[in-house]
């Protein structure tokens, strides 16, 4: 068997472990369908320039990424993979000289593979043909295509003619939210949004009938609807309803994990995932973090994500810092009209009666580096913006808090968020730009194995007009343990 068909090993005890594998979406052509009259339907709120996000943006997030996950695809080989001549080829999952890596996944990739089985393309194609509401015809030209188009068009929405059948699912590049890996445990999620739907169903397939996944058949977790949910009158609906992104599920410790309950998770999903991972003692503990329903924070990694075991970046208006600074001067805050929307965090943990409360996310964050991870040092909080009015919130809505860890300490995150990038400075980090960075790598002057203390910068012009940052923009398969 070639490599990509074997079994690989999924297991992720932490936010900040080195990353070994994960899997990534490029920006596939539906991202550059958005019509400004569907753009807030489809969770955008503009519309992009495809070529710069692929050329000038993500790109960069795959070549960083190879270099520190799987090296041999990239060393000494930039120059070449970007020259004119190559249109991009290695970019396309598509393409025969498509990186292919087994470290760097892109489930468009994993789609084509599972779409050489007849019973599971056609199961695929009659699942998302009914939720599309596509007629019988298209269901006949769909099964007449090959994996890899068909892979293609699934996701897109477009046939090879150019002509769309169905609308596309431009949030597919925010892998964070398909699923979330809980020590060897996969936690399939149930999308909030239609929007997302077509996402989690494809998802199911990848993780049901991939080679890559088939040691983890017995470890998927799916939740289920509340019992009868069909026969309950409207007005009841929405306390029972199961919903749940992978952006408001943190694995922050082998025993721990936070939820969110948030615009796209709710309470009851949150309550399902306790019961299960309890029953199946995949953790001890499970914090729950309400935060408000906004679109600005729709998920809980939009206001803070984990750089190492004692530092955190974090949204100070909603934190215990927010509070202090509205105290100290009551007339700033009647003057900008900034308030603190205070978060509920109650901590359950199994086989004891009594959750924990927290008052502030601060307490609750210092509580995992000291005594989930040991940290042994006294915990450092670094704010949105410097916490500086009004740039805190400037830049949590352009994902300043949405940070991926490719190992402890050395993290990615968008550029143009000066005044965190600011902080992180002053925090002691270095700051240096993917192109510097790929340069340093490829002449020998950095290299991932040493880097330590450093937020690497994307260009995000575009990429942060999706709303989501690095951290979404990633589903970890595996990190080293820490
Ligand atoms: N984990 C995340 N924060 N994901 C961001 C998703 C952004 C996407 N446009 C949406 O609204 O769904």
């Amino acid at each position: 068997m070639p490599p990509y068909k074997q079994p690989i090993p999924v297991h992720v005890t932490s936010e900040i472990g080195t990353l070994k594998r994960v899997i990534i979406h490029s920006p596939d052509s539906g991202l550059g369908k958005v019509v400004p009259s569907k753009a807030q339907d489809w969770l955008f709120e503009d519309i992009v320039h495809l070529d710069t996000m692929r050329k000038g943006e993500y790109d960069y997030y795959i070549k960083i990424l190879l270099y520190f996950l799987d090296p041999e695809k990239v060393k000494g080989k930039i120059k070449e993979i970007d020259a004119a001549a190559n249109q991009r080829n290695f970019y396309k999952p598509e393409h025969p000289d498509y990186f292919n890596s087994d470290k760097v996944i892109d489930p468009q990739y994993l789609l084509a593979d599972i779409l050489e089985v007849t019973d599971v393309k056609m199961r695929l194609i009659a699942s998302i043909c009914a939720v599309e509401r596509c007629s019988y015809t298209t269901q006949g030209q769909l099964m007449e295509m090959e994996p890899k188009e068909l892979s293609k068009t699934l996701i897109s929405g477009t046939l090879p003619d150019k002509s769309m059948i169905f609308a596309p699912i431009p949030n597919f590049i925010f892998t964070r939210d398909i699923g979330i890996v809980i020590n060897d445990h996969v936690l399939l999620n149930k999308p909030a949004k239609i929007a997302r739907t077509r996402e989690a169903l494809l998802t199911q397939y990848i993780f049901y009938n991939h080679p890559l996944f088939a040691d983890l058949r017995e470890k998927i977790i799916e939740l289920p609807e509340s019992e009868h949910h069909f026969l309950l009158p409207d007005g009841e609906k929405d306390n029972k309803l199961v919903t749940l992104e992978g952006g408001d599920v943190m694995m922050v410790s082998a025993n721990h994990l936070l939820i969110g309950c948030s615009e796209r998770t709710s309470p009851y999903a949150a309550n399902q995932v306790i019961k299960v991972l309890f029953e199946k003692n995949v953790v001890e503990k499970v914090t729950v973090i309400w935060i408000p329903k906004k679109r600005d924070y729709m998920h809980i990694d939009t206001i803070f994500t984990q750089v190492k075991k004692d530092v955190w970046v974090l949204l100070g208006t909603l934190s215990k810092k927010g509070e202090e600074l509205e105290k100290r001067d009551v007339m700033e805050s009647l003057m900008d009209g900034k308030v603190t929307d205070k978060l509920k965090i109650v901590q359950f943990i199994k086989d004891k009666d009594k959750p924990v409360h927290f008052e502030y996310l601060e307490d609750l964050l210092d509580d995992i580096s000291k005594h989930d991870l040991q940290s042994g040092k006294k915990t450092r909080f670094i704010y949105s913006g410097n916490n500086e009015f009004p740039f805190g919130v400037r830049e949590q809505w352009t994902d300043s808090c949405n940070l991926l860890a490719v190992k402890e300490g050395v993290v990615i995150g968008y550029d143009r968020n000066d005044k965190t990038v600011e902080a992180f400075r002053n925090t002691g980090f270095d700051v240096i730009c993917a192109a510097d960075l790929l340069h340093a790598f490829e002449s020998g002057h950095l290299s991932p194995q040493t880097m330590e203390n450093t937020l690497i910068l994307l260009p995000s012009a575009e990429l942060s007009r999706a709303r989501g940052g690095s951290h979404c923009m990633s589903m970890p398969l595996f990190r080293e343990k820490i």
